[in-house]
């Protein structure tokens, strides 16, 4: 999160107040403590008095009788989840208190009556949930999370002199905004965007492309300009390693992180998309179809226009989806008119999956051939047409064909960077295939070792969690054994399918946790570099520490959450022995997902 006027300030990242209270509390000293527990309400037994004083005085009401009884009131207690604190959850909380430190203010000041409002039993206006859950108008947004909803301080509705944080979907900072606060959080409520009153600076509604935005919880940047979106997210890689790495920055061991890399396509470039539908718990028969598509975000106003837009159920009904590729909208309009008529044989709620699958053919290949063999080939359940376009590819001056596979087990392929994957349609694989050539190649070159004394000498790649060989293949010339690691067989199948296919003779992949790799590494670490692409919750301890003592000559580390890999980078240069002989190179971000607040982190490490 961050305060617009300093957005376009970050060199090297300042260390904070905040930032040592972080580290005092161990939240990023100790891996042992990453799961950090969201504070629950302070004031839960203050609250709780209150309310007892408040309700037993109240002959109206249900707990009188009780204490006529004798009988002692139970009270309901907030019991606060446990969240890891690298998710977006866990996230908000630091953001929370660097918004609170910027406005002089501590947790104690916005922290809200949990207690009054679980117990609230009272339905109509004098009750305390009333009172919290209400409009508020005139509302300066301050900042923007890093899932890209806006920030405020509001006037806490039943304790004076106390405040409330806000969230604002959709909310950007420097606008004045209504919103109606409709749930409590011990540190922070929730609101929905009522009316734009004043605009920011840097809020272009008309850039805005789809009807749903503004309710689908898909995309948050499409009122942004593109150059806007970048800076972004760049903000949120700074703001990721300020929260998760606080040693690094007030050592000053983080570079000036680079520009955002962005996507060549900004629209149409989503090659799977999982529109998905509820059964509601009480409904045994569908009477009308349930909407199917994303989950809605909130229940906002500001786009009076297109309020009524997909529906007003949790998920919303969309037809189209803009950021998705033309196939994949085929494939979603064939796959609604197949729920038209099928929807009554569901007893719950599903998920669709729809897969981009692309070829390259030969100009005088019957297309319609193809399309036919592949309708043959279909499980027996899905009896509908696929659909398909036929484009030019244009680096290559060939035909392609493009279908949308919706099996999960159907065997799909890609084509990046002059090599060829498949993969099953249901497994991992990267979602925008237009900026991959430019991740690959970006990876592959930060990734060489230098010759040694003038003369070219053996150079290894480790590639950890490879999926189906992505970053091995493209990084296979120029290196003369490459080994890949991964947890999924099935993935692992087809890496060594793909390094065939494509004629890649030096890879070799194992199955199995990442740290497997150790156990039979027989490449020299002076000559090797590894690529870390691990799931969002990053890599394990036990993982880093291996790696700390294998001791690599460089590392090549990407992330699509970038808070993870900021705590485990911290963890292996200041935690770990081997660790400290590492210095980081470069960090920037790149844009897999433009409209959206999400940033791959790419972080380049050499020993030193
Ligand atoms: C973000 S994906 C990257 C895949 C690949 N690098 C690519 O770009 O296509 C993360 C991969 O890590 C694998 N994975 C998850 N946990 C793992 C573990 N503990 N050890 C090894 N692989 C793991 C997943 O199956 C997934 O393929």
């Amino acid at each position: 999160m961050f305060l617009r006027n300093s957005s376009r300030l970050i060199s090297a990242l300042p260390s904070s107040t905040i930032l040592r209270h972080y580290h005092k509390n161990s939240f990023i000293s100790k891996m042992s403590s990453l799961n950090a527990t969201v504070p629950s309400a302070m004031p839960i037994d203050n609250a709780a008095n209150e309310y007892r004083k408040r309700v037993l005085s109240d002959s109206s009401n249900e707990p009188v009788q009780s204490q006529k009884k004798g009988k002692k009131l139970k009270l309901k207690k907030y019991k606060a989840k446990k969240v890891d604190s690298t998710s977006p959850l866990g996230v908000l909380q630091f953001e929370i208190d660097e918004l609170l430190n910027s406005e002089n203010l501590t947790r104690k000041s916005v922290v809200n009556d949990i207690s009054s409002i679980l117990n609230d039993k009272v339905k109509d206006e004098s009750s305390v949930t009333s009172k919290y859950h209400r409009v508020v108008t005139d509302v300066k947004v301050l900042s923007v999370s890093a899932n890209g909803d806006g920030l405020a301080i509001i006037d806490n509705p039943v304790e004076d002199n106390k405040k409330q944080v806000v969230i604002i979907p959709f909310g950007l900072p420097g606008d004045i905004v209504e919103i109606r606060v409709f749930k409590t959080h011990p540190h922070y409520v929730e609101s929905d965007l009522l009316k734009v009153i004043k605009k920011s600076d840097i809020r272009k509604d008309d850039l805005i492309k789809c009807k749903y935005f503004g309710k689908c919880s898909g995309c948050q940047y499409q009122f942004l300009t593109y150059d806007e979106q970048l800076i972004m997210k760049r903000n949120t890689v700074a703001n990721a390693y300020k929260y998760f790495a606080p040693k690094l920055c007030k050592e000053e061991l983080i570079p000036k992180i680079g520009d955002t890399i962005a996507s060549p396509l900004q629209y149409g470039y989503r090659t799977k998309l999982t529109p998905h539908f509820d059964v509601p718990r009480k409904v045994k028969e569908f009477e009308e179809k349930p909407p199917l598509g994303f989950g809605q975000k909130g229940r906002p106003h500001w786009r009076t226009e297109t309020i009524s837009e997909g529906g007003s159920a949790s998920i919303l009904d969309i037809e189209e989806c803009i950021i998705g590729t033309d196939i994949i909208n085929k494939g979603m309009s064939n796959e609604r008119k197949k729920f038209d008529e099928e929807f009554t044989k569901y007893k719950k709620g599903a998920t669709f999956l729809l897969r981009e699958h692309t070829r390259v053919i030969d100009s005088n290949t019957n297309v319609g051939k193809i399309i036919e063999e592949e309708e043959a080939s279909k499980d027996s359940s899905n009896d509908n047409k696929i659909s398909y376009i036929e484009l030019n590819d244009e680096q290559n001056n060939k035909p392609l064909v493009k279908t949308c596979v919706t099996n999960s087990r159907q065997i799909v392929t890609e084509y990046v960077d002059g090599y060829t994957f498949q993969f099953s349609a249901g497994e991992f694989f990267q979602n925008n295939n237009s900026i991959l050539p430019v991740v690959t190649q970006y990876v592959r070159e930060n990734l060489i070792l230098p010759d040694v004394n003038g003369e070219s000498a053996p150079r290894y790649l480790v590639d950890c969690y490879c999926g189906s060989g992505l970053f091995s293949i493209c990084s296979s010339k120029g290196v003369d054994k490459v080994i890949g690691v991964e947890i999924s067989a099935d993935s692992v199948s087809f890496a060594i399918k793909n390094a065939e296919n494509n004629g890649v003779k030096n890879c070799n992949f194992i199955v199995g946790k990442a740290e497997k790799l150790f156990e039979s590494i027989d490449v020299p670490n002076d000559r090797t570099s590894v690529i870390l692409d691990p799931p969002r919750k990053g890599c394990d301890e036990l993982f880093l520490k291996q790696l700390a003592e294998y001791n690599p000559a460089k590392i090549v580390y990407i992330s699509c959450n970038v808070h993870s890999q900021a705590r485990d980078v911290e963890y292996f240069l200041k935690e770990t022995e081997n660790g400290k002989l590492y210095k980081m190179d470069s960090l920037r971000g790149f844009d897999f997902f433009p409209q959206t607040h999400h940033v791959e982190g790419v972080c380049v490490l050499t020993r030193v």
